[in-house]
């Protein structure tokens, strides 16, 4: 990890750029408004690790969302794979979440009543790219690739905390995203558990090139990432 921020520039000189914030700033509207983030300038290369960090209500979230198009901006512009989202339509944002995003929260948000093979498969069939059957296959490899080999057709339920935030994971990588937004990842899990998936992030960027952003509390994530930024307040520590 580096030691300064790098807010303003790539975490890796010469890398392509994936991700660019200008002035991104999100206001609640009222009587009173709310500045959640403010002037946020950021650039996140392809295949990198990035973590934000920052002490409590500090905008982290906030973030997270605008960068994953979860909310839009009041003012301030955002380039995700060469493409301004500022026009973009709700369906428009809603196709480039599923087609080019992968998140991961601190609670696993699997479909109760579905198998762990039918929660991964869920993006593959909403994105319709694949057949049913190639589908199910890379469900299957996703699931055996993080463990869940002979769990397939569980319900969440049956299994442990740790195990449905890998099944999770495996969800947030169906469509092959180019970036995965995690909010507090491993808030709910034990030691192991969260070592367990701090490793497939930090593997997923080192030899796929996904670029993975992650809100963290926990500080061995933040030392597994190229860069921590740090917000205050809403706004990027320098
Ligand atoms: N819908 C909302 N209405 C009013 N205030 C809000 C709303 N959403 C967030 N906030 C406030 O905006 C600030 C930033 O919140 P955010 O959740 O982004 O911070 P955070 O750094 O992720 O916090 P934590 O580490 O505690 O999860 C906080 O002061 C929060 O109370």
């Amino acid at each position: 990890m580096s030691s300064a921020n790098g807010a303003r520039g790539l975490g890796r000189p010469g890398a392509a750029l994936l991700l660019e914030a200008e002035g991104l700033t999100r206001t609640l509207p009222g009587e009173v408004p709310v500045t959640l983030v403010a002037d946020i300038d950021l650039q996140i290369a392809r295949g990198e690790f990035v973590s934000i960090v920052g002490p409590s209500g500090s905008g982290k979230s906030s973030l997270l969302y605008l960068l994953g198009l979860l909310d839009r901006p009041t003012s301030g512009r955002l380039v995700l794979d060469g493409v301004d989202t500022a026009g973009f339509s709700e369906d428009q944002l809603a196709d480039t979440r599923l087609a080019k995003l992968g998140f991961v929260f601190q609670f696993h948000f699997l479909l109760p009543e579905f198998s762990l093979l039918d929660n991964v498969a869920l993006p593959m069939r909403r994105l319709a790219r694949l057949s049913e059957a190639a589908i199910q296959a890379r469900a299957l490899a996703l699931l055996d690739q993080l463990g869940l080999k002979g769990h397939e057709h569980k319900q969440p339920h049956k299994i442990s905390g740790g195990q449905r935030q890998r099944v999770a994971l495996a969800r947030a990588l169906a469509n092959e995203p180019l970036l995965i937004l995690a909010d507090e990842p491993t808030g709910n899990l034990d030691s192991a558990s969260s070592q367990n998936v701090r490793s497939i992030l930090r593997e997923l960027c080192s030899q796929n090139q996904t670029t993975v952003i992650t809100v963290t509390h926990d500080s061995s994530f933040a030392a597994a990432a190229d860069r921590a930024i740090t917000l205050v307040d809403g706004r990027l520590q320098p």
